[in-house]
């Protein structure tokens, strides 16, 4: 069995007559870590779109394994990778509401999904503002409630467009954590950064966005001492 794999083919996307990106071959599937890389306005949000289905490109193929278009399943890629916006969207009520709402969507056990519910609390130092306003929330804080809910999920593939972007150090460094706790579960996470980011140290490959190219390398991470 196939775990979960988005391909791209000859992929060509332009916005009216502007060229925005040219890429013959990706592949992103489960226990990947992915850093997408490039310059403000070069295309990763575009890209992260592309593969979530959302959107569809100029010209060239986004497949998604094991899932095929159907009555019932118009469009495959549409729920099978979780896509993450820069600027997440959180339901009007509490911190625990917007928890709970997540929950719903579970395939997961009962046990495991407390289990979930309890670290995604922790991970996000999230404890002392279930009952606060998702509303009230600063920026970072609502950040974290957003990866908070979709690890509830337990994602198989999930993008997450610019995670520690305009964070304090702490929620950096939690989110950084929930992002490390995910790859070690093995999703296979899609991490976009316009600049230099803590991040990369825990990709293996990168997709770096430059002169309408997406370039494929791999990552070659330093050992730690004691490895
Ligand atoms: N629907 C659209 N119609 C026309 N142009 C668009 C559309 N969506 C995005 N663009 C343009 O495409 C370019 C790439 O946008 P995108 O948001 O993908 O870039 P990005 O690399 O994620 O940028 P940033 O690092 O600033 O978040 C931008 O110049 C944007 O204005």
């Amino acid at each position: 069995m196939i775990g979960c794999r988005i391909t791209a083919k000859d992929l060509c996307m332009r916005f009216g007559e502007r060229l925005l990106f040219n890429a013959p071959a990706l592949e992103f599937k489960q226990g990947d870590v992915i850093y997408l890389e490039g310059d403000n306005g070069t295309g990763k949000t575009t890209l992260m779109k592309l593969l979530a289905g959302l959107i569809a490109p100029t010209s060239g193929e986004v497949t998604a394994a094991n899932r095929r278009r159907s009555f019932a399943q118009p469009n495959p890629l549409l729920g099978y990778a979780l896509y993450l916006h820069q600027h997440p969207y959180l339901f009007d009520g509490d911190v625990s509401y917007n928890l709970k709402l997540a929950q719903r969507y579970s395939k997961l056990a009962k046990t495991e999904q407390m289990q979930r519910l309890e670290a995604a609390i922790e991970l996000s130092q999230l404890g002392h503002l279930l009952q606060s306003g998702a509303s009230t929330l600063s920026g970072g804080e609502r950040q974290r409630l957003a990866l908070a809910r979709t690890w509830l999920l337990k994602p198989q593939l999930l993008m997450l467009d610019e995670p520690i972007s305009n964070m304090d150090r702490v929620s950096q460094q939690l989110v950084f954590a929930m992002i490390g706790e995910l790859k070690k579960q093995g999703t296979g996470l899609l991490l976009s950064s316009h600049q230099d980011s803590a991040l990369f140290g825990l990709c293996q490959q990168r997709w770096l966005i430059e002169s309408q190219q997406i370039r494929v390398s791999a990552i070659t991470q330093p050992v730690a001492a004691g490895e």
